[in-house]
């Protein structure tokens, strides 16, 4: 019999109740993060149900994707609705909010790893599909639907049967100017939208091991977007070094104990997985996508791939129909694509390292005529960071719009939205039809093509600036 992976590990931690060989585990949750879109009708359930929230202790609970980014006031109904019952609803149960307004408000999965809520060999759930982020600290991070969420609320538990494994190996290291988010689109691209469905990658390998605790993030935050159940990285000297410094970690000899734990979280040497999956990162280039899923991506040095010659029937049907919907056609260089808006920001890319690189490119650079750019910090500890460092400076000195703490234009549930059918160069994740508003066509690039693109007005790398 093989070794335990990093999964097993973890998995069998929390354990309160086996399911045998056909039914799903029992598992303990130690971190509920939750945010005012999914979490209404689970606290409804509650109350009709008369039960209190278990560990409102081990729930933390912001507002992000209602709110507005250039205001401390919300305006719209529906997201008044949405923020003011999750405002009651924290308010009863005793569970800390950050809301609008609060000096630590920001997006949840920027939030939670900053303040030092997620350790090691934790189990993290939120009603988000991004929660996958929390991986990079080799957690156990799911996303979940609304009736779990109550059942979480209710009894801490979450019952789950055990994913399959696949090991991502990233071979090499990446030149300069080849950023996580390029790993991961040329990642997706190479397995598909869909490829990792039922798995929890586990990503392996020097870039890996040479990728900051918020690169990592940005890696496992994309895990869903290939359909993976959870993205995991084995905890190392980076993860406990950003954990150092941080509130809410443990103290005293508590985290000489828990470093010795952390540091056996790792998949064993001789350790199977269902699958195992190698990019060579050393020859990759800067990734951009063409279409309206995260897989349909190729290099910027690249262009738009021929759907005739996909000999998957229904590959080539979503290349055609994301062709029509992106006003693009094959052939067309990735260069040549000119750009209305540049979104920075979301749970993707809006940690102080994105905005760092964005501020790096854009030097003493005006974003191009014609272009909106909008930075939106992931949280206001972030925002504050940033303008500590002057970065804000940057931004409003190209002539881009620098905002408050929220999920902004990552999609389109807040007033940040890209107009019409404009064309937007995202640092999100997520490009499908009408997400980032009614009509609008996304490209998804890193913090760095983001800036090089405001400049220049058409999708480009910081190389292109003159
Ligand atoms: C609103 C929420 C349920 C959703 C998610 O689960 O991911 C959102 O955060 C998103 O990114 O699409
Ligand atoms: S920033 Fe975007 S992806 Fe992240 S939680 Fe908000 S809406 Fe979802």
């Amino acid at each position: 019999m093989g070794g335990t992976t990093l999964l097993d590990k973890v998995w069998e931690q929390h354990v309160v109740d086996s399911g045998g060989e056909s039914d799903p585990d029992l598992l303990y949750v130690d971190l509920h993060l939750i945010h005012e879109a999914t979490s209404p009708q689970a606290f409804e359930g509650l109350r009709t149900a008369a039960r209190p929230v278990r560990r409102p202790d081990l729930t933390l609970a912001v507002e992000d994707h209602n709110v507005p980014t250039d205001s401390r006031v919300i305006k719209d109904p529906i997201s008044l609705l949405q923020v003011g019952t999750l405002r009651r609803n924290c308010g009863d149960q005793g569970i800390e909010l950050y809301s609008h307004g609060h000096d630590l408000q920001g997006i949840v999965h920027v939030v939670g790893p900053e303040l030092g809520f997620v350790h090691p060999g934790m189990t993290v759930v939120c009603g988000d599909s991004h929660t996958s982020t929390h991986g990079a600290f080799g957690a156990l991070a799911f996303g979940i639907g609304t009736s779990d969420v109550e059942h979480v609320l209710a009894t801490q538990t979450l019952a789950l049967s055990r994913p399959k494994t696949m090991a991502v190996e990233f071979v090499g290291m990446p030149s300069d100017g080849v950023t996580p988010k390029d790993l991961m689109l040329a990642l997706l691209a190479k397995i598909g939208a869909n490829g990792a469905h039922g798995y929890v990658l586990e990503y392996r390998g020097e870039a890996i091991r040479a990728t900051s605790l918020e690169g990592r993030m940005t890696i496992c935050n994309l895990s869903i977007e290939a359909g993976a159940r959870a993205g995991l990285v084995a905890p190392d000297e980076v993860t406990f070094e950003y954990l150092r410094n941080r509130a809410n970690r443990p103290e005293g000899v508590a985290w000489e104990d828990a470093i010795a734990y952390w540091n056996s979280l790792r998949s064993d040497p001789d350790a199977e997985f269902d699958r195992t999956v190698v990019v060579d990162v050393s020859d990759l280039t800067p990734f951009v996508t063409w279409g309206t899923n995260p897989g349909q991506g190729v290099p910027l040095g690249g262009v738009i791939p021929e759907p005739r010659l996909l000999a998957d029937p229904a590959e080539r049907a979503a290349a055609e129909q994301a062709l029509a919907y992106m006003d693009l056609s094959a052939g067309t260089r990735m260069r040549d694509i000119a750009i209305d808006t540049v979104f920075v920001g979301s749970c993707t890319n809006g940690r102080i390292e994105d905005l760092r690189a964005v501020a790096r490119v854009l030097g003493d650079r005006r974003v191009a005529p014609g272009v909106r750019m909008l930075v939106v910090p992931g949280s206001m500890s972030v925002r504050r960071e940033a303008e500590r460092e002057g970065l804000h400076e940057v931004f409003l000195r190209a002539g881009a719009e620098w905002r408050l703490a929220g999920c902004s234009m990552c999609l389109g549930m807040n007033p940040d939205r890209v107009s019409g059918a404009q064309r937007c160069a995202s640092t999100s994740n997520r490009n499908y039809e009408g997400r980032q508003g009614n009509r609008a066509r996304t490209h998804l690039v890193s913090p760095e093509v983001a800036a090089a693109t405001a400049v220049t007005g058409h999708l480009s790398a910081p190389a292109d600036l003159v």
